[in-house]
């Protein structure tokens, strides 16, 4: 019987998914539960909470910490909301599976839909994109920071900070807040890429850890969210841009769904793409398209690869 150790941010979303791992481990090896241990390692994002994050300069916030306890064998894999996992990773690290994805719709809280929200209301979020799509759909609305845990957020919704609030589906569900909030259907609201998915890496080398997880990869999942990730990497942009982005799966073919947006909303702009699972090239050409037809507060945001 292995002995297999987990790594993980400690907030209580990061918590539950690492648990969800380790049962999916558990359940397809017939491991005993004593066999999977969770390590808990605090991350630069977990310690700054006063700041937007884009300010502090954005990138590998939840990963670093992480992965040096992997390339330090301190851990025998990392788990990860794969929405904040930035597209270029070390060249020692792989995602080896990916869990099935969960509900990858936003969810309001403090209205019942984007509509609903009286005229100039505050909304509290942290995301770039929700703000920009709130400000595109609705230019009334006025946008106030919101960071921290998902208790954080919904306690200063309570306090009255905001009018309404956007949270992820899927985190609220995982803390087991299904009552929370009404889902915005992704046809009003594009989602992040990659939100609701949770990615395990590993060591490059670890082929024993590899297997192993290779085992939990919900194969739709790791397709529709490495589509998505590789239209970010293309596009230049990261977990702090204005992008949504959105692949899914019919029969053989992968429709990929992305928008940009100016910062303040001011300006969209939407297209999709189809081709082969897995096609390395449509998600490229789909960013050259997107940037071809951005006007320059779009196209500015953006380095393009
Ligand atoms: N950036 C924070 C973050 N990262 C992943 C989730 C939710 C879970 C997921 O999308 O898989 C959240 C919270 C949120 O956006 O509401």
């Amino acid at each position: 019987m292995p002995r297999f150790r987990i790594g993980t941010r400690g907030s209580p979303l990061a918590l539950t998914q690492a648990n969800m791992v380790r049962d999916a481990l558990i359940a397809a090896h017939g491991w005993d539960r004593e066999t999977v241990e969770i390590v808990t390692v605090r991350t630069t994002g977990d310690r700054v909470q006063d700041r937007a994050l884009a300010e502090i300069g954005g990138k590998a916030l939840w990963t670093k910490e992480l992965d040096r306890a992997l390339s330090e064998n301190a851990i025998d894999c990392a788990v990860h909301s794969m929405k904040d996992v930035e597209t270029l990773r070390p060249a020692e690290i792989v995602i080896a599976a990916m869990l099935p994805r969960a509900d990858v719709r936003d969810r309001i809280i403090g209205a019942t839909s984007i509509e609903a929200l009286r005229a100039g209301a505050v909304v509290g979020t942290s995301s770039p994109r929700r703000a920009a799509q709130l400000k595109h759909r609705r230019p009334d609305l006025s946008i106030t920071l919101f960071r921290g845990n998902v208790d954080t957020r919904l306690a200063k919704l309570k306090a009255g900070e905001a009018d309404a609030t956007l949270l992820a589906s899927a985190g609220l569900a995982r803390l087991g807040r299904h009552d929370v909030g009404t889902p915005i259907p992704v046809e009003s609201m594009l989602p992040a890429p990659a939100q609701g998915a949770i990615g395990i890496e590993t060591r490059e080398d670890d082929s024993r850890a590899r297997k192993w997880l290779a085992a939990i990869d919900d194969p739709d999942t790791s397709a529709c969210v490495r589509c998505e990730r590789a239209l970010l990497a293309a596009l230049g942009a990261d977990c702090h841009s204005p992008v949504a982005a959105l692949a899914t799966i019919t029969g053989d073919l992968l429709t990929l769904s992305a928008e940009l947006l100016a910062l303040d909303g001011s300006a969209k702009v939407a297209d999709r793409a189809t081709g082969a699972i897995g096609d390395p090239a449509m998600p490229k050409r789909l960013a050259s398209d997107l940037l071809a037809a951005a006007p320059h507060a779009i196209a500015r945001l953006f380095t393009g690869r």
